[in-house]
């Protein structure tokens, strides 16, 4: 046991978050969440919710952090060592994958020492496919489960792989963690705070402001044409069963993306509610 723990240091946890944790940052990714960083794959980091002016959507997170921070430290015997360097709501659509990795594999990644992924959705229910697989060592393979944890360390002894989504959309809250403070993110948020603050630009305390238009467009096909796509705000709404109207003058050229960008209703078959939204995040965030 203890040379296993040597050989592949890592640790399974199991309902280490409520499911109405779970839920609860599930909402908050399923309106916030832009295009991510690898194809058919979105985000929701920290420094976008401040940015998009939603900071108290950053609640929920504090307890889960702390205590994710905690754990480790505890597990891998580095008490009061560690910072975070990065939080993220992550999820992963058909066709998400990724192969054979450590989290430390490239000169700008060398900063992580330990990773924590809390699966926020359930595999076979809420999405088919995306096994977590160690190569090596025991437990060989995740099946991910709404309120478990697993916890490696970054580097190469702990080489992991992530199957296909083949359907659905499987949803984490993504952790890494370092030992250099030149990297913790709770600086770089604080810093972000106290800018928002000072510059009071601001439309009011809870109405969050849109990022660019291209970090909800979601391309069908990343080489062809920008129309082929579409935006996920949208897209998230009309899974809800919700259609966005507009009462800006449509009849001028503007396109899909900068109408969203604009107060507007939703509607819902014939249907049209009163409520006014200042933005389609307003109305994911509020609906
Ligand atoms: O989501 C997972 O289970 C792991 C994802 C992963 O390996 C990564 O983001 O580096
Ligand atoms: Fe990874």
């Amino acid at each position: 046991m203890a040379e296993a723990k040597q050989k592949h240091p890592r640790l399974i946890l199991r309902n280490f978050l409520t499911l109405f944790q779970c839920e609860e940052l599930e909402f908050i990714h399923k309106s916030n969440s832009t295009v991510g960083y690898r194809p058919n794959v979105f985000s929701t980091t920290l420094s976008h919710l401040i940015a998009t002016n939603s900071p108290h959507l950053l609640m929920p997170f504090v307890p889960i952090r702390e205590s994710l921070k905690e754990k480790v430290e505890e597990f891998f015997g580095c008490e009061y060592e560690l910072f975070v360097e990065f939080t993220g709501l992550i999820s992963w659509c058909r066709g998400a994958s990724i192969g054979w990795h450590s989290d430390d594999n490239r000169p700008y990644l060398k900063q992580r020492a330990f990773a924590a992924v809390c699966y926020l959705n359930s595999f076979g229910k809420d999405f088919k496919g995306g096994l977590f697989h160690f190569q090596d060592g025991e437990p060989r393979t995740i099946e991910p489960l709404a309120g478990d944890v697993v916890m490696y360390t970054a580097d190469g002894h702990n080489i992991h792989s992530v199957d296909e989504i083949t359907g659905g959309e499987r949803l984490t809250l993504t952790l890494w963690f370092s030992r250099d403070a030149s990297h913790d993110e709770d600086a770089k948020l604080v810093s972000l705070l106290s800018q928002r603050l000072l510059h009071n630009n601001v439309p009011g305390p809870c109405l969050p402001l849109l990022a660019s238009s291209n970090m909800y467009w979601f391309s069908l096909d990343q080489s062809s044409h920008r129309q082929l796509g579409f935006d996920i705000c949208w897209a998230r709404l009309h899974v809800l069963g919700f259609d966005v109207y507009s009462y800006q003058d449509t009849s001028c050229d503007s396109d899909l993306s900068e109408l969203l960008t604009m107060p507007l209703q939703l509607a819902r078959g014939v249907e049209l509610f009163n409520v006014e939204f200042v933005n389609i995040l307003h109305a994911l965030q509020d609906f």
